[in-house]
C-alpha cells in the first residue's frame, strides 16, 4: 500500500487534493458521541474507558472516512496524572485544584509517577493502532506547556490568562520551574503515546496568542522546540504538528524556530497571508472557521474551496481554525468534505 496521505504531507508532499480531519471531530455535534458518552457516565470515565474511548474515535472515521484519527483523551489529563485534582462541570467547562507557588510546584509528582495516572491512555493508542483502517493516520497529542499551565494555575479556563501573567509577574522563578515540570512530563507523556502506536503528534497550545514579545520565546516557542527535539531524538521519523492559536504574525518562522514539521493555523490568519509565509517553511494546516459549520450553506463550500486553493501549491492538511463546536450540523461535514474532495 502507498503511503498515507497525511504523512506524506506532513514529509512536504503536495497533494492533488488535501487529506483532511477535524479538531474535536471526536465530539457532541455527533450523537453517536453522545450516546457513548452517556453509556460512560461522564467525560473523565468516557476518557479513560479504553474500548469507549476508542470507539468515540472511530466513529467520525466510520461517518466520514477523515484521515486521521484523534486519540480521543484531553490535555487535562497531564495535570490530573502529576496530582492535581480535576473534574468537569457540566455546561462550563473543567475544574482542578491550583499550583501558585515554586512550593506547590515542588510538590508535584514526578515524572516517572504520570505512568499510573496516563496507562489507559496507552491502551486507547494500542486498540485504535489495531483497528484503524489502513489508510487512516493515528494522531496522539499533549496540551503544550503554556496553555496547560493557564489551567493549572487559574484551576479552570479563563478569557485572558491572568492568573498566569501574574504568577509568572510575581514569580518568574517558580514559574518557570512549572513550565519545566510540565515540559518533561509531556515528552515521557508523548513518548508513552508513540511507543502505544501513536504515528503523528499534536501539541495544543490554545492560549499561546496571549503571550508577547519575549514571552512568546520563553514560553511558547522554547517549550515546543524542547519538546519536538526530544522526540525526534527518541523517535526518530514521527512528524509533529504544532498548534500555537492566535499566534498571528508569529506563525511564521515557528516551525523553522520549533522544528515542528506543520504549523497548524487558527482562521484568525487569512490563508493566501499563510501561503506566503507559514507555507515557505513546510506543511500547513487549517484554517476554516468552525462557525461555518453551524451556519453551512454555499458560503462553507465557499471557503472550503477558497482554503483548498489557497494553499494548493505546497503541502497542506486540511482542517478547521479550532474544534467543531456542539451546535455544529453533522451534514454540514458531508458538505465541506464535497467542497474539498469534489
Ligand atoms: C484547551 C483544551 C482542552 N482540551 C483540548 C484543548 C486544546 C484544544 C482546544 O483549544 O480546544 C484538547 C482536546 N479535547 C478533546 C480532544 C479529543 C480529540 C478530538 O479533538 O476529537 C482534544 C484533542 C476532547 C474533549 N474535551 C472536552 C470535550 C467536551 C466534553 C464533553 O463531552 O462534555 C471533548 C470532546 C472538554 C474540555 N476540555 C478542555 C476544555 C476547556 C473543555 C471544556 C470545553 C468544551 O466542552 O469544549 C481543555
Amino acid at each position: 500500500m502507498s503511503e498515507k496521505t497525511i504523512l506524506r504531507a506532513l514529509k512536504g508532499e503536495r497533494l492533488p487534493v488535501p487529506p483532511v480531519w477535524m479538531m474535536r471531530q471526536a465530539g457532541r455535534y455527533l450523537p453517536e458521541y453522545r450516546a457513548t458518552r452517556a453509556q460512560a457516565g461522564d467525560f473523565l470515565s468516557l476518557c479513560y474507558t479504553p474500548d469507549l474511548a476508542a470507539e468515540v474515535t472511530l466513529q467520525p472515521i466510520r461517518r466520514y472516512g477523515f484521515d486521521a484519527a484523534i486519540l480521543f483523551a484531553d490535555i487535562l489529563l497531564l495535570p490530573q496524572a502529576l496530582g492535581l485534582d480535576l473534574w468537569f462541570v457540566t455546561g462550563e467547562g473543567p475544574r482542578l485544584s491550583t499550583v501558585t507557588s515554586a512550593a506547590e510546584v515542588a510538590a508535584l509528582k514526578p515524572t516517572s509517577a504520570i505512568h499510573d495516572t496516563l496507562s489507559p491512555v496507552y491502551e486507547t493508542v494500542r486498540i485504535l493502532a489495531r483497528e484503524l483502517p489502513p489508510q487512516v493516520t493515528l494522531i496522539g497529542f499533549a496540551g503544550a506547556p503554556w496553555t496547560v499551565a493557564t489551567y493549572m494555575i487559574a484551576g479552570r479556563g479563563t478569557p485572558d490568562q491572568a492568573p498566569a501573567h501574574a504568577m509568572k509577574a510575581a514569580d518568574r522563578a517558580a514559574f518557570s520551574a512549572l513550565i519545566d515540570r510540565i515540559t518533561e512530563s509531556t515528552i515521557d507523556y508523548l513518548s508513552a503515546q508513540i511507543e502505544a502506536g501513536a504515528e503523528v503528534i499534536k501539541l495544543f497550545d490554545s492560549w499561546a496568542g496571549s503571550l508577547k514579545g519575549q514571552d512568546f520565546d520563553d514560553f511558547a516557542l522554547e517549550p515546543a522546540r524542547r519538546i519536538i527535539a526530544a522526540l525526534k531524538v527518541r523517535h526518530p521519523g514521527i512528524p509533529v504538528i504544532a498548534f500555537p492559536r492566535e499566534a498571528g504574525p508569529r506563525y511564521a518562522g515557528f516551525a523553522h524556530a520549533t522544528g515542528a514539521d506543520c504549523v497548524a493555523l487558527d482562521n484568525s490568519v487569512s490563508a493566501e497571508w499563510a501561503a506566503a509565509e507559514v507555507q515557505k517553511d513546510g506543511c500547513v494546516q487549517g484554517n476554516l472557521d468552525p462557525r461555518l459549520l453551524v451556519t453551512g450553506g454555499e458560503k462553507l463550500q465557499a471557503e472550503a474551496r477558497r482554503i483548498t486553493r489557497a494553499f494548493a501549491n505546497g503541502p497542506h492538511i486540511f482542517n478547521l481554525g479550532h474544534g467543531i463546536t456542539p451546535e455544529a450540523d453533522p451534514e454540514n461535514v458531508t458538505r465541506m468534505l464535497e467542497a474539498i474532495r469534489g
